[in-house]
């Protein structure tokens, strides 16, 4: 827990008709209860309560850090209450013609069951006006001490993602708690697919904001990062479309109130897809930087990426529920079954730079978590090689590419764990949210069975990569070719390789007639459908930054005392 530090106010104040000692530091705001300490009266045979000074036990002590207030209320007059002279305490009448509210009342973060966060209250009523004055100037003084703190957002809201609620949460659960805090909002309702993002390129007054704010799932993210991205590139000279350029970073945090079908880019950055509890993590400012991946196909930027890039399973399963959309999020498990069940591997050449000189592995048991010292490690490495940057500078510092061709029925780079409701601990589970690295998967061609024993370790305790069928390696950048799209010396090499079987195989391919396997997939990048196979894909070390902090491990000391964690 935080240390108070030097203390700013320290008073005898209410709360419920029971007095507390509250105090303010910098840091914290806490307030203890009073329990009167029974004493023994010689001429009296019972206990009686002492008057002041009472001695404070160790009763109940609440303490709030002073970057989790949300913020402070002025109550009105009828919950005030006064001080008598004799020690008690009464409600006081109005007085004509003046100002004389004596209760406040503090908003702030109070931390639920897994990860969720509620917005809790506690008033306090003063003995007199000067004191009530102090309190709340010197509590919205600490506030507004805190620069990293939303003023001003741009929000947008899907009002066709997930099961269709984007607005209706946005309104009930969101609206009412940033005014609250004194957050003020320009929010649009999108019109089309591409309109966020295409508004953020081109139209919006960014100047004017401290962050942009998207209710919807993983696509409306990516519209977002991919109009801020674009946009930062294009203001400030990079081309977008050279995979060799270091891409500049957006000035604008991001914030996802979740309301989309698998909500895994905010499920794993906050552990939980609430909006409630993403509301009060954009309202205290926290930050998290994250990677970002750019997907080129022959010196052609396509997309960014920074949550799964998936070919094979999860590119099929993608594929397929897009004409399921009408069934809401159920889409994904249904196409999830019936992909399954069809089977399909593809053959292609992935290439990859494995990541050296870093921290960490993808087999690692410990995870990437608030504060994560492997992520600021792992930054600070990559942003002091990009000082002394060379165009080579990829094959120097990281080593040598690697090839491995081969048929897969998954290829998957997870640019984090990409935990959601349906996967906890995510497709792999250590990776991290800005390392500069994503987790390349290659899921070979195996058995139905052994491919169901593969899935199913995504929502156990078991190792999913423990498996000979499967193979991990943390990258900074990869590519992938598929079979039909290989040079011709490639072909030959295959040939050689895997001899004659290989050409009827092809042929086999190319003729539809055979109802054989398909030649290729195509990629699931954050949910959105590529249109090309063949792809380089590159990692951006800490690229954005979202209003969020990564996973909170929880404290002994937050279960034990919190009833509303238990
Ligand atoms: C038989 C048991 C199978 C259990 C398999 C569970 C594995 C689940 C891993 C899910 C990883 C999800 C990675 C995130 C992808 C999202 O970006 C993407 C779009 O999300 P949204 O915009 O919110 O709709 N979602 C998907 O591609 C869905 C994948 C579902 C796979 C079953
Ligand atoms: N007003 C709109 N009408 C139709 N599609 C939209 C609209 N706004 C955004 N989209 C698109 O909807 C798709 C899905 O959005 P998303 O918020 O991720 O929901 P889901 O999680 O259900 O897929 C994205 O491709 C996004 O570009
Ligand atoms: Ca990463």
């Amino acid at each position: 827990m935080e240390r108070p530090g030097r203390l700013l106010l320290l008073s005898e104040l209410r709360v419920r008709n029971t007095a507390y000692d509250v105090s303010l530091s910098r840091s914290l705001l806490t307030w203890k209860r009073r329990i009167s300490s029974p004493v023994y009266h010689p001429f009296r045979p019972r206990f009686c309560v002492p008057s002041f000074p009472r001695r404070p036990d160790s009763g109940v002590c609440h303490s709030v850090s002073v970057s989790e207030i949300i913020s402070v209320r002025e109550e009105e007059e009828e919950n005030s209450s006064r001080q008598r002279d004799d020690g008690s305490w009464k409600k006081i009448k109005e007085r004509e013609g003046k100002d004389c509210r004596q209760a406040f009342t503090v908003l702030y973060v109070e931390r639920c069951r897994q990860h969720r966060w509620r917005c809790a209250e506690v008033t306090f009523t003063c003995p007199e006006e000067a004191l009530y004055q102090r309190w709340v100037s010197s509590i919205r003084e600490q506030l507004a001490s805190i620069t990293s703190r939303p003023k001003h957002l741009l929000v947008y809201i899907n009002p066709y993602g997930g099961k269709r609620q984007g607005k209706h949460i946005y309104e009930q659960k969101v609206a009412p708690l940033f005014a609250q805090a004194g957050v003020s909002t320009h929010v649009i309702v999108t019109e089309y697919a591409n309109y966020a993002r295409d508004h953020l390129r081109t139209e919006a007054e960014l100047k004017k904001f401290d962050g942009v704010v998207c209710v919807g799932g993983d696509g409306m993210f990516s519209e977002i990062i991919h109009g801020l991205i674009w946009r930062t590139q294009i203001d400030g000279s990079v081309d977008p479309n050279c995979p060799d350029q270091t891409l500049l970073p957006s000035s604008l945090h991001i914030g996802i109130i979740p309301a989309g079908s698998t909500d895994c880019i905010c499920f794993a950055t906050v552990g939980t897809n609430d909006p409630v509890t993403s509301a009060l993590h954009i309202i205290v400012g926290d930050s998290q930087p994250m990677d970002v991946c750019s997907v080129h196909h022959n010196n052609t930027f396509l997309r960014y990426s920074v949550s799964l890039l998936g070919y094979g399973f999860y590119g099929d399963v993608l594929t397929d529920s897009e004409r399921k959309r009408w069934m809401g999020p159920a889409r994904y498990d249904l196409s999830g079954v019936k992909m399954f069940l069809t089977h399909h591997y593809y053959e292609g050449t992935v290439s990859y730079l494995p990541a050296r000189g870093i921290v960490g592995t993808p087999r690692d048991a410990a995870k990437c978590r608030s504060g994560c010292v492997v992520c600021q490690h792992n930054g600070q490495l990559l942003s002091k090689r990009a000082e002394n940057y060379t165009m080579d500078e990829d094959s120097e510092s990281d080593g040598e590419w690697r090839t491995i061709r081969g048929k897969f029925l998954a290829i998957n780079a997870a640019s984090m764990s990409c935990a959601c409701p349906r996967s906890p601990k995510g497709l792999s589970p250590a990776a991290h949210l800005a390392d500069g690295t994503t987790d390349l998967i290659l899921v070979r061609k195996c058995s139905r069975f052994d491919f169901l024993r593969h899935l199913l370790r995504h929502t156990s305790k078991d190792d999913q990569f423990d498996l000979t069928f499967v193979e991990v390696h943390r990258v900074r950048r990869f590519r992938f070719t598929p079979r039909y799209c290989q040079s011709d010396s490639d072909l030959e090499l295959d040939l050689r390789e895997n001899g004659k079987r290989q050409i009827f195989s092809q042929i086999c391919r190319d003729h539809p007639a055979c109802g054989c396997a398909p030649a290729y997939s195509s990629w699931n990048c954050d949910g959105e459908i590529l249109t090309h196979t063949a792809i380089d894909v590159r990692v951006h070390c800490q690229l954005i930054k979202l209003f969020a902090r990564g996973i909170e491990e929880p404290t002994v000391f937050e279960d034990l005392t919190n009833p509303c964690a238990i």
